[in-house]
């Protein structure tokens, strides 16, 4: 198992995926790649850290299989005993080596069975823990890794990680080891059997062992490279196939279907061809260890025959060879298995490590600091960015020093061009990043150095086509405040305006939003949205206004709702709708990340900047 990152791929085949993550990487976008670089050794101790608290069961299972083996092995030994000497001991009459013979091989058998079925047991209870616990710190890892991972990384690879990659290391676990471990024991057990029964018998049959080994050798290093391609591959296909059925609306809306398809079938082409390269190296891999195997076979039989006819081997001793000779190569198909396996949990437990091995680039604070308690009555808190600067990862820089200073309990609406910075300054304020340079603090307390739940709590971020979670109104509106009881889930959402369509909706408050009737329109979505903020109260709220318009009503309702939940709150809404900016205390128009105008509404319409040009334009628009 190697350590070090692959980025080896199946070259020049079509979608070329691994080549796209070496361009990824080129072009400084060190997320938007399947393989993520693995820390030396950290795939070795995903392994250890996983086996390490079932130590116990593991070394039971061992033991298992090792009582196992010795009693499946002690069957030819008891064939040439009962030839050589209980047969001819049965003619003078004498019928008590038989019957042990008889009774030893039937104890054997049985034995062999009983520690196979306690060894299966074990070993596949030991299997689900591990994955279980893999599958659960997959989960929590990728939870709290900063959202600028996963804006590039890509819930489908994370998909990916968590199912093919997790099932090939399940493959490993409870088929590959027992076959390594059988196959071992076989060949150390066999090997010492032979060379007891008969040296020149068991000498060339140990040493064809070494071609074996060579072309073990061979096919671990080769396939090592296409296993990684193919988890690559597959996990292509699951991130072309989550964006079409996530984005299924503008696919069809635009016909992306023909595109669409075009794409996926390059997908899983190459996903097909890399599948193939593996099966094929196997399939060499097996050819060639079974020529050996038989060539060598043939070799020691005609050899063993021929010493036999010149009486210096006895016949029982050549039976039981031939039979442990069969047993000895016989696994080396289930070691094709094992190493098939090996290889492709190798090359999934590497990217499972690369994953896990990420840090989140918006760190916890070492020492984190709780908020001032609030002095005034209202729950606002005063936002300042100090002399930030940011760029993303892969771009250059947005917001080019910035400073801000917005009071306790300000609505600050920001309004600009499409790409001037708006949402990047909401981001920085939510900590979704951490400025490049300088800090945001919150009543003085850098963002960084607040404890994440009381940031989460101190700051509320809505995007306005409010995100709605599986489950029911109710706890919808909770999100934010788990422990908020029924009255005060409704106590909100009557404040907001939305009491009445839900409870017209076909449970109220318990209907599942997920499920028929329990759809909700768009409108809708924003006042459950606002319900949930007003119940958070936080102290600072950041609104990233739906672009897309509502009807009338639908729109006056949510103006209305926003008028309640802004109140007495810092806020910070990024607006796309004019009727909003006149309920702001205060306008910010952004131009290239910075701050081109700012003051009342009523002061920039009443100049003459872009502001007072964008409003006189919206006020035609309505007459
Ligand atoms: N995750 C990201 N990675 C790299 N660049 C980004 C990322 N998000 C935004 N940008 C770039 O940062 C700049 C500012 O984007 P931002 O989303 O803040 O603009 P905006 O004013 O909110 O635009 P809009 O009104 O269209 O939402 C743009 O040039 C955009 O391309």
């Amino acid at each position: 198992m190697t350590s070090t990152t692959t980025t080896d791929h199946v070259p020049g085949e079509p979608g070329d995926v691994a080549a796209d993550a070496k361009s990824a990487e080129a072009a400084g976008d060190r997320f938007d790649r399947d393989d993520l670089p693995t820390p030396a050794g950290a795939t070795g101790a995903l392994l250890r850290s996983l086996l390490r608290p079932y130590k116990a069961r593991v070394v039971v299972a061992a033991l298992l299989l090792l009582v196992q083996q010795a009693a499946v092995q002690a069957g030819p030994l008891l064939v040439a005993y009962a030839i050589d000497s209980a047969v001819p001991a049965f003619r003078d009459e004498r019928y008590g080596p038989l019957i042990a013979v008889a009774v030893g091989y039937a104890l054997c058998s049985s034995a062999a069975g009983g520690m196979q079925y306690a060894f299966i047991r074990t070993s596949s209870r030991l299997n689900q823990d591990v994955l279980l616990d893999l599958r659960g710190r997959i989960f929590r890892h990728a939870q709290a890794l900063s959202v600028d991972f996963h804006e590039r990384y890509t819930s489908g690879r994370l998909i990916s990680r968590s199912t093919t990659d997790v099932e090939s290391l399940r493959e490993l676990l409870s088929e590959g080891l027992q076959e390594l471990i059988v196959v071992v024991l076989s060949f150390v057990s066999i090997s010492l059997m032979l060379l007891w029964l008969d040296f020149g018998l068991g000498a060339p049959a140990v040493l064809s062992l070494v071609p074996l080994y060579l072309l073990v050798r061979r096919f671990q290093r080769r396939a090592g490279v296409l296993y990684s391609g193919r988890s690559t591959a597959i996990a292509a296909v699951i991130v072309k196939f989550a964006e079409t059925m996530n984005g299924i609306r503008p696919v069809q809306a635009f016909r992306r279907e023909p595109v669409n398809d075009a794409h996926f079938e390059d997908l899983n082409n190459t996903h097909r061809w890399a599948n193939g390269s593996a099966m094929l190296e196997m399939a060499r891999y097996v050819v060639g260890s079974r020529l050996v195997a038989n060539t060598a076979v043939a070799g020691i039989v005609l050899w063993g025959a021929y010493r036999v006819a010149s009486g210096t081997l006895a016949l029982g001793v050549l039976a039981a060879a031939v039979l442990y000779l069969r047993r000895l190569y016989d696994p080396i198909d289930r070691l094709g298995m094992f190493l098939n396996s090996y290889q492709s949990a190798a090359a999934s437990l590497q990217k499972i490590a690369g994953l896990l091995s990420q840090t989140p680039s918006v760190p916890e604070a070492s020492d984190p600091r709780e908020l001032p308690p609030l002095t005034g009555e209202h729950p606002g808190r005063e936002v300042v960015f100090d002399r930030v600067r940011f760029a993303y990862r892969t771009g250059g820089e947005v917001l080019p020093r910035f400073d801000l200073t917005i009071p306790a309990g300000q609505t600050v609406a920001v309004v600009g061009s499409t790409g001037a910075g708006k949402s990047t300054l909401a981001k920085l304020l939510a900590r979704f990043y951490d400025p490049t340079d300088g800090r945001v603090l919150l009543d003085g307390t850098d963002l960084r150095d607040l404890a994440v739940p009381e940031l989460r709590r101190g700051v509320v971020m809505v995007t306005q086509e409010a995100f709605l979670f599986s489950g029911t109104v109710a706890e919808n509106i909770a999100v934010g405040s788990p422990d908020a009881t029924r009255a005060e889930i409704e106590q909100a959402a009557k404040a907001i305006g939305a009491h009445d369509f839900i409870s017209g909706l076909p449970d109220g408050y318990d209907t599942d939003v997920r499920k028929r009737g329990g759809r909700i329109s768009a409108g809708q979505r924003q006042l459950v949205g606002f319900a949930r903020a007003l119940l958070a109260n936080p102290a600072v709220l950041i609104l990233d206004e739906a672009t897309s318009s509502l009807d009338v009503p639908g729109e006056r309702a949510v103006q209305r709702a926003m008028d309640t939940v802004l109140h007495g709150r810092t806020a910070v809404v990024i607006a796309h709708r004019l009727s909003t900016v006149e309920i702001a205390d205060r306008v910010l128009v952004m131009e290239h990340g910075r701050i081109v105008e700012d003051g009342t509404p009523a002061e920039l319409i009443a100049g003459t900047g872009r502001f007072a040009g964008l409003h006189r334009a919206w006020r035609e628009s309505l007459t």
